[in-house]
């Protein structure tokens, strides 16, 4: 197409577009893809090229020559009663193409102004106020939100999280969808501190904060303990757990976990619960220890058995005294997931310093794995019992649970276990992954391939291919512009852009603020040393 002069002011590569096509029969609505100015006085290898080298360059003549502006745009679909329809012919040259109107991009959807069900994200890049419609529907097929460090992804979810407090249902009705954030920096605690203050969170009844024991929040309202017990897992897993964590996560030894494996069955048999044996009865652990590990023809070697019992006790000093994580009364278990799910409510669980003081990964990732485990558990029993519910698990730095094993070898990898299984399974039990990092690279790819929305902020260069191949495939221009985003700017793909094809969005914004992203470098550095002036 050829621009107006109005039209090069505006003209963007991503910029959607509406062709008058067939002589205005049929509204199409297409992507620019590139632009091309021409002038003719400045072709390459041109009659003046001589006179340019020596810097004299015929006055007048840029005016005169013939100037115009190109953009090819690609054709996305033509506007039918049931959304974007392919088109039957080609645009013809002649017809007119321009911005999109108010109200025309809804139209050309088939889409009322309150939609059940959809949700109106951000901007579409180059349309003040005009909003990316994202169908609440296809969240249980899972989110990917990518993005390198400052690009704007904890604001984008938040704001995710707004429009999912408030999901239109149809006749004046709105609803909140609910949810579980790990928060690894306490980037959602806004929305804590709000509720905690009186003001409404979207149609959230509960907005919750949980924190670790340890943490001096832990008596503030609407606050919880990060407590978990042991009894759901194997005694295998139990047994991984534990002395890879005394071995700081480096390598499996495989007699001692199958040592370890041994006592806690041997105990399982006689009737004790992991939680109890572990936190109150751990002397009849080293007992049992020392019976299978003691004479000539002993289960377990001598040798290994100090090793089992140095990492028990490094595991009971630190994580049952020191954490408190372990509880025979949790305060994350079934009562809550069913509180949160049935009076729909917000829990961040809260990893930041001030939630989990000097908690280290291998805990954390203990944590996840429990709470990964205990939801999928549960929305298994609500499916058994015929109950339909829903909720999303929100998971800040997903590298750290859901590993990529060749790139992120980091610890214990039992979360990643049973987050994939939710990403395997979740969508048929109303479980929903949101995934959050800023390497995807370093996210298990098993995990990865489930994914079916992709937010992808700016990206560090050596992560753009894995992600456009991962999401399906973007187009150059899209793919090229990723290293490049301005902050809070994102290409959304996927299952619940509505559109069908990959756009660019400026992420809206939030009602609540975010005062943990929030840098004041000059700010500081001139209340501490400022001298003179
Ligand atoms: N759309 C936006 N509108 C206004 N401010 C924004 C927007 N997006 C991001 N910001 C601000 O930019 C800063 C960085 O954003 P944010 O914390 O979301 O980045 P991030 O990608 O999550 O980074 P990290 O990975 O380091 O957590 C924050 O101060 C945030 O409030």
């Amino acid at each position: 197409m050829q621009l107006t002069v109005a039209g090069e002011r505006v003209a963007r590569e991503g910029l959607l577009v509406l062709v008058e096509a067939r002589r205005g029969e049929e509204k199409v609505i297409a992507r620019i893809e590139r632009i091309v100015p021409v002038n003719e006085f400045y072709l390459e290898g041109d009659l003046w090229s001589e006179a340019r080298r020596r810097g004299l360059e015929p006055p007048l003549l840029e005016e005169a020559a013939r100037r115009y502006t190109l953009a090819e745009a690609a054709v996305l679909g033509r506007a039918g009663p049931r959304g974007l329809e392919e088109l039957s012919a080609p645009p013809l040259p002649g017809d007119r193409v321009r911005l999109l109107g108010p109200g025309e991009l809804r139209e050309a959807l088939g889409l009322s102004e309150d939609e059940p069900g959809i949700v109106w994200f951000g901007e579409l890049l180059g349309y003040q106020g005009l909003g990316l419609p994202l169908d609440v529907e296809n969240i249980t097929m899972h989110v990917g939100v990518f993005g390198e460090t400052g690009s704007g992804k904890s604001y984008g979810v938040g704001y995710l999280l707004e429009l999912l407090s408030r999901i239109p249902l149809g006749d004046g009705a709105y609803g909140a969808l609910p949810a579980i954030v790990v928060d690894a920096n306490g980037d959602y605690l806004d929305y804590y501190e709000a509720y905690a203050s009186g003001k409404q969170v979207g149609e959230y009844r509960r907005v919750y904060r949980l924190v670790f024991p340890s943490s001096p929040a832990r008596y503030r309202p609407y606050t919880k303990p990060v407590t978990i017990d042991l009894d759901g897992f194997t005694a295998r897993e139990i047994a991984e757990f534990i002395i890879t964590y005394k071995a700081g996560g480096v390598e499996l030894n495989e007699l001692q976990v199958s040592g370890l494996e041994r006592v806690l069955r041997e105990l399982e048999a006689m009737g004790y619960g992991f939680t109890e044996l572990l936190t109150e009865r751990i002397s009849l652990v080293y007992d049992m220890l020392d019976e299978l590990s003691r004479g000539r023809s002993a289960a377990i070697h001598a040798q290994t058995a100090r090793a089992i019992r140095a990492a028990l006790e490094k595991f009971h000093r630190d994580i049952v005294e020191g954490y408190r994580v372990i509880s025979r009364k949790p305060g994350l278990d079934t009562g809550f997931i069913e509180e949160l799910t049935r009076e729909p409510g917000l829990a961040i669980l809260d990893f930041s310093a001030e939630g989990a003081p000097g908690v280290p990964l291998p805990v954390r990732q203990l944590v996840v794995a429990y709470l990964a485990r205990l939801l999928y558990k549960q929305f298994t029993l609500y499916k058994i019992r015929g109950e339909e519910r829903y909720l999303v698990l929100v998971l800040e730095e997903a590298q750290n649970y859901a590993p990529n094993p060749r790139s992120y070898p980091v610890a214990w990898s039992l979360a990643r276990d049973y987050l994939s299984l939710i990403a395997t399974q979740g969508r048929k039990f109303g479980l929903s992954l949101v995934l959050v990092s800023q390497r995807p690279i370093f996210v298990d790819p098993v995990v990865l391939s489930m994914l079916n929305t992709w937010i992808i902020y700016r990206l560090p260069v050596e992560d753009v291919g894995y992600v456009s191949r991962a999401s399906g495939g973007l187009p150059k221009t899209l793919e090229r512009r990723l290293t490049k985003l301005p902050r809070g700017v994102a290409v959304v793909t996927g299952q619940m852009n509505v559109l069908g094809f990959p756009v660019l969005v400026r992420t809206g914004r939030r009602s609540v603020g975010h005062a943990m992203g929030r840098t004041r470098v000059v700010e500081t550095l001139r209340r501490l040393y400022s001298t003179g002036g």
